[in-house]
């Protein structure tokens, strides 16, 4: 049988879950996280987006040409997303000039042994990897200002249907792929998953003396 993006959500809809939901976001939308851990989330983002950006150029070079549009936007998109995130750190006078935590180190190093993997692998982590932040910042429902600008960064309609060709592009080359490459999919499905919900806990856990 071929898995797909979809089944990949049923099977292990319960590691999605702790993926995607978490006190972090819950904490967003009630206005009542602390801004240490909002700025610790946000500056380990930044580092986090930096890699994957380059994630994506990898992923872009392993693509056939067919998906070249949906994969440049998204880089388009990540070029913008790297200059925001830089304005508000500004705002926030925060200095993104800092060292990874372990958790954003050890994600970083995941993506990039990605490139030593076949393109249908790439593109079922790439897919995750959007799809994570898609549904995370979307299903706690509208959140007050400052937040409200996050969430709807990753929340909006658009990139709901770009996280929608995503999985489309993704389903398109695991149905012609091997076993074994269908397997590692799966398995990099749920290792994004569970970096996706350690990422949260490092922001969430994080102690004021690290926010910095
Ligand atoms: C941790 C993390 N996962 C996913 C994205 C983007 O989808 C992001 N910006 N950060």
């Amino acid at each position: 049988m071929t898995i797909t993006c979809k089944l990949l959500l049923e099977n292990h809809a319960q590691d999605w879950q702790e993926a995607t939901v978490h006190p972090f976001l819950e904490q967003c939308q009630l206005g009542i996280i602390q801004p240490q851990q909002f700025n610790t989330w946000l500056m380990q983002d930044y580092l986090f987006v930096v890699e994957f950006t380059r994630m994506v150029g990898r992923v872009l070079a392993s693509a056939p040409p067919e998906h070249f549009d949906v994969i440049l936007g998204g880089l388009a998109a990540l070029k913008d997303e790297l200059n925001w995130f830089q304005e508000k750190a500004t705002q926030r006078q925060l200095n993104l000039n800092i060292k990874k935590q372990p958790t954003c180190r050890e994600y970083c190093e995941y993506m990039q042994s990605l490139a030593d993997k076949p393109y249908p692998v790439q593109a079922t982590a790439f897919w995750a990897i959007e799809l994570a932040y898609n549904q995370g910042w979307q299903l706690p429902g509208k959140m007050p200002d400052p937040y409200n600008e996050f969430a709807q960064r990753w929340g909006n309609t658009d990139f709901t249907k770009y996280v929608k060709l995503l999985s489309q592009q993704a389903d398109e080359v695991l149905e012609t792929a091997q076993e074994d490459i269908q397997k590692q999919a799966e398995e990099s499905f749920l290792i994004v998953a569970k970096f996706e919900h350690n990422f949260w806990q490092m922001a969430f856990h994080t102690a004021q003396h690290e926010s910095k």
